[in-house]
């Protein structure tokens, strides 16, 4: 195919809004508090992320990935609210077989280029991305926005289309949107580099049952 029908496919294809939640309040605040120690403590176990595709430069950021003390109060109250997101996001019901949580951790620098959370075969039953953000009060970063790009069909891929939605990492609020859509995490500024200073997150994924479309 030549450059010029390329682009002529990707001029008569019509956008796709992406739409999203986000909840406010999501912990209480003696759970927020509780977690917030509770990562402190465990600085020394976070380690530097990397991406399904290992390639370089892609990702920026540390994770926790064993955090049962939590993971556990985070999946159970993300279940209960799925019937409220799925409806808000105007989505068919489907069978959720497991939750998936890691813990994050973007400071000085950090980011998450353009990706999508299911394109490999082992993520591909990732219906819907969740991120809870938190951190410490008065905040000591800015950035770390997460964009959510619109998307376009091309040759049977979802591809980003140029428009996005910007969310800001709000304490202590969760945001839900569909798995395949393209986002990002925009660059950190964390002038401290201090690791309570980051722009911390519990994230992860509502897997659908393999036969459930
Ligand atoms: O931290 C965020 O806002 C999003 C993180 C993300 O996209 C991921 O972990 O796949
Ligand atoms: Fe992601």
């Amino acid at each position: 195919m030549t450059a010029e029908s390329d682009t002529l496919i990707t001029q008569i294809q019509p956008v796709l809004t992406s739409s999203y939640v986000q909840i406010e309040d999501f912990l209480t605040a003696e759970e927020h508090q509780l977690l917030f120690k509770y990562v402190l403590e465990r600085e020394s176990q976070f380690v530097a992320t990397t991406t399904s595709t290992n390639e370089m430069n892609y990702r920026q950021s540390k994770v926790l990935y064993s955090f049962p003390e939590f993971s556990e109060l985070i999946t159970t109250r993300i279940k209960s609210l799925i019937p409220d997101v799925i409806n808000s996001l105007g989505l068919p019901s489907f069978p959720i077989t497991y939750i998936e949580s890691q813990l994050t951790a973007h400071n000085d620098g950090n980011y998450f280029k353009i990706h999508n959370d299911n394109g490999s075969p082992e993520t591909s039953l990732r219906e819907l991305t969740y991120v809870y953000y938190f951190h410490q009060e008065p905040k000591q970063f800015s950035g770390g926005e997460l964009l959510i790009y619109d998307s376009k069909i091309i040759n049977n891929f979802y591809v980003n289309s140029e428009s996005f939605t910007t969310i800001e990492p709000r304490n202590n609020s969760i945001v839900f949107f569909l798995s395949r859509y393209l986002h990002e995490v925009l660059p950190i500024n964390c002038p401290s580099q201090v690791f309570a200073d980051s722009r911390f997150t519990i994230n992860g994924w509502v897997n659908r049952a393999a036969n459930s479309v």
